[in-house]
């Protein structure tokens, strides 16, 4: 299996399962983080840019003051891939410092 084909409803499940924050909804996973202003939101964003320009696999990204929700979905496979969950939990590493 490539890292662009969809996977199974049972290997989403357990993703979100275990990585607290992530919710499935519908054909993506979604997960919100706090921060304490907007500015460390911004960085939080611009990181996740960055990322996302070089594995050349892009998110919805909503930034609010003290809040950024990030999406990750393949628009190729018209749905949840391996690359989203590698994403998402690189997403998490970011976050963290
Ligand atoms: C040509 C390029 O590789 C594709 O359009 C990439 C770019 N970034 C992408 N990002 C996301 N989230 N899904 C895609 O299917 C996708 N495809």
């Amino acid at each position: 299996m490539g890292k662009r084909d969809r996977l199974s409803d049972d290997e989403i499940a357990g993703f979100v399962a275990a990585h607290p924050g992530w919710v499935r909804a519908g054909e993506r996973i979604e997960r919100s983080y706090s921060f304490p202003d907007y500015g460390t939101g911004v960085g939080f964003v611009m990181q996740i840019a960055l990322l996302a320009e070089r594995r050349d696999h892009h998110p919805d990204i909503a930034l609010s003051w003290g809040k950024v929700r990030v999406a990750w979905s393949t628009h190729d496979a018209g749905g949840l891939t391996a690359l989203d969950l590698e994403l998402a939990e690189l997403t998490d590493r970011l976050s963290a410092g």
